[in-house]
């Protein structure tokens, strides 16, 4: 079922959604069951699974470094057919512009197709570690605008090159990005709203906030996506702090700002057990004030251990 659909069959009440990276080659997807088990009584309608880059990898041959290209954590639409398949939930695979051709998406969109995955989130992705700016991969998309429209026209049965047109559409449910505290690239607030007007006028069906800590920025983001006409749900994505090396790293891997409260907090912690206690306590309250705005779902980034994740679950629905 779609995203939009679970939203509309909720009426008004606030679902609980959570978001999911796969495991490193190699591990099993075990510990990824373990972590997603605790969370099932909180009946989330759908779970994310993220997709990750591929990246440079030095592998030491007796002094010389070999350089290679892979993507460490792959899997993401198996893991996506495996937790439907196991827990009977709608998954959503998340679908990068950057490290795939267009002809790669669409036999990814094709497979989602086929598996009855009717959900994808469109994005256009993150830099490499050592790109200072996203660089386009060769024969696929520069922005995530141009990703739904690629899969808005496989709604309609158009492929690429037109080689095929056919009846037989697929119906996929379009999820995009939105930045409360404005995107890193963007030039203004009011350029990066443009940029999501556009994402929404090629199709997309709904939007899932990058984490923030302040509630008024996502209720003051809202305002202006309202003002510059996007009437679609604006999903707030919740990531509780849970180590205080977080105090540097979240503001700067997401540009994003932490409430004072918050960073004099974590700053009087004495360890790590304490700081994903107040992790969970803000995390708790911040949810809360949401919900009490109506917001359609809380969807939180859990990305590993799911622990705190049931703590705030539990408080909150
Ligand atoms: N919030 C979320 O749920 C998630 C976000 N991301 C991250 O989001 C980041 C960007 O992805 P998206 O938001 O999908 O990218 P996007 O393509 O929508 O926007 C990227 C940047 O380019 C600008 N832009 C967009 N279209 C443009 C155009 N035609 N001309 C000039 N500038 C344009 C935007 O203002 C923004 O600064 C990545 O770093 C990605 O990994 C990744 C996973 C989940
Ligand atoms: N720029 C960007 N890239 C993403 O992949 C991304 C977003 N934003 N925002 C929304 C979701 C949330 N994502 C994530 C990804 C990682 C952590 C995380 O747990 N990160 C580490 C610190 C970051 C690092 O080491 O680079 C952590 O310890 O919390 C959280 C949310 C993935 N998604």
């Amino acid at each position: 079922m779609k995203v939009t659909e679970h939203i509309e069959k909720a009426k008004g009440k606030t679902l609980f959604s959570f978001e999911l990276i796969p495991p490193q080659k190699g591990r099993s997807i075990q510990e990824l069951y373990d972590n997603i088990d605790p969370l099932m009584e909180f009946n989330p309608p759908f779970i994310d699974v993220t997709t990750s880059r591929e990246e440079f990898i030095y592998i030491d041959r007796e002094g010389l470094l070999d350089k290679k290209l892979t993507r460490m954590r792959p899997g993401t639409l198996g893991i996506c057919a495996s937790i439907t398949h196991k827990y009977n939930v709608d998954t959503i695979p998340h679908v990068l512009c950057g490290g795939f051709t267009k002809e790669e998406t669409e036999y990814l969109l094709v497979d989602c197709h086929y598996l009855g995955i009717d959900n994808v989130m469109a994005l256009r992705g993150d830099a490499m570690k050592e790109e200072k700016y996203f660089i386009p991969t060769k024969g696929g998309h520069k922005y995530a605008n141009e990703l739904v429209t690629q899969i808005a026209n496989m709604n309609k049965g158009q492929y690429l090159h037109e080689v095929i047109e056919t009846n037989n559409k697929s119906n996929f449910c379009v999820g995009v990005a939105g930045y409360p505290e404005k995107h890193m690239e963007a030039p203004s607030m009011d350029s990066d709203i443009r940029r999501l007007k556009e994402k929404v006028d090629a199709g997309a069906d709904y939007v899932v906030t990058q984490m923030f800590f302040d509630n008024k920025k996502y209720f003051s983001f809202v305002e202006k996506a309202r003002a510059a006409g996007i009437n679609i749900p604006i999903i707030p994505g919740i990531k509780p702090a849970a180590v205080k090396r977080h105090l540097q790293l979240l503001p700067q891997v997401f540009k994003l700002d932490m409430p004072d409260d918050l960073v004099r907090a974590i700053e009087g912690c004495k360890n790590n057990v304490e700081v994903r206690e107040v992790g969970i306590e803000f995390a708790i309250q911040q949810s809360k004030e949401l919900m009490d705005f109506g917001v359609p779902v809380l969807h939180y980034y859990s990305m590993g251990k799911s622990d705190n994740i049931k703590k705030i679950a539990s408080a909150i629905f």
